[in-house]
């Protein structure tokens, strides 16, 4: 697979690594690891992080709560993730920049597609916070819209596990994994490992999926490579 411009998303709640809530800063410096590989290889790389280690939206709705303040809180907790991501790359000696789509100016700038390219052109990684701005969205939405916006080759999904299944394999033992499949298939076969808008738009725009394992040391590198593990959705 050669791919010289792609989106990441990442998942947040990989960054809580055994902690169960939170951020493990070892995880993160683990990712961002795998995330400078790949740009020092010339590969344009962008990130959407996820929120899924610290809040989101549903868990208040479920509870009767307001589903737009939860829907907000989510998005906040992304930020967090976001800024904790930029310190770690920034470490290894990454030029990254957070873009929010919630403006919070004295925290990152916010988004803007002008903006986030031309940082990309100016050979920065660039970390997309805040999800889509918008309520009623999930990360991964947000995923497909920036690789849209970006104009990436692929939506990497990296995710707590290594591919897309028959079912959800951390539910149903007997699920099997799929190598290939379309953006039909995934939608018609009502696959969840990612949501429908998500799938819907990157069929739109003709943007292949990879969805693979973040918790695998090196395996975003090895798919780019074409040697990694991972399920490849495209038309
Ligand atoms: N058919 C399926 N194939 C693979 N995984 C599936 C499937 N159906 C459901 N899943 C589940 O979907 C999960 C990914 O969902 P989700 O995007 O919410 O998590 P995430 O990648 O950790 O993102 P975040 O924490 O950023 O929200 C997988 O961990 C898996 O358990
Ligand atoms: O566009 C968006 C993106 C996210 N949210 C809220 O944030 C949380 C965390 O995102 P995950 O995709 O689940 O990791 C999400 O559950 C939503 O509550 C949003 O409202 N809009």
């Amino acid at each position: 697979m050669t791919f010289k411009r792609i989106l990441l998303k990442a998942s947040g709640e990989a960054l809580m690594g055994s902690q169960g809530f939170g951020i493990d800063v070892a995880v993160v410096d683990r990712i961002a690891a795998d995330i400078a590989a790949v740009h020092a290889k010339g590969v344009e790389i962008s990130i959407v992080i996820g929120g899924g280690n610290i809040f989101r939206g549903v868990a208040v709705a479920s509870r009767g709560g307001d589903r737009v303040t939860g829907d907000h809180m989510g998005m906040l907790g992304t930020v967090i993730n976001a800024l904790a991501l930029r310190t770690s790359l920034v470490k290894l000696g990454v030029e990254a920049v957070v873009l929010s789509a919630i403006a919070m100016p004295e925290l990152c700038e916010s988004f803007s597609q002008r903006a986030a390219r031309a940082h990309a052109d100016a050979g920065r990684v660039v970390i997309f916070a805040g999800g889509t701005g918008n309520p009623f969205f999930t990360t991964d939405s947000a995923g497909a819209l920036r690789a849209a916006e970006m104009g990436a080759e692929a939506l990497f999904k990296g995710t707590q596990v290594d591919g897309i299944y028959s079912a959800d394999p951390k539910l149903d033992p007997t699920a099997t994994r799929y190598d290939r499949l379309t953006h039909s298939e995934v939608l018609d076969k009502r696959l969840a490992v990612m949501d429908i808008a998500a799938v819907a738009l990157a069929r739109e725009n003709r943007i292949p999926v990879v969805v693979f394992s973040i918790h695998q040391p090196g395996e975003l590198e090895r798919i780019l490579d074409g040697r990694g593990r991972a399920t490849i959705v495209s038309d």
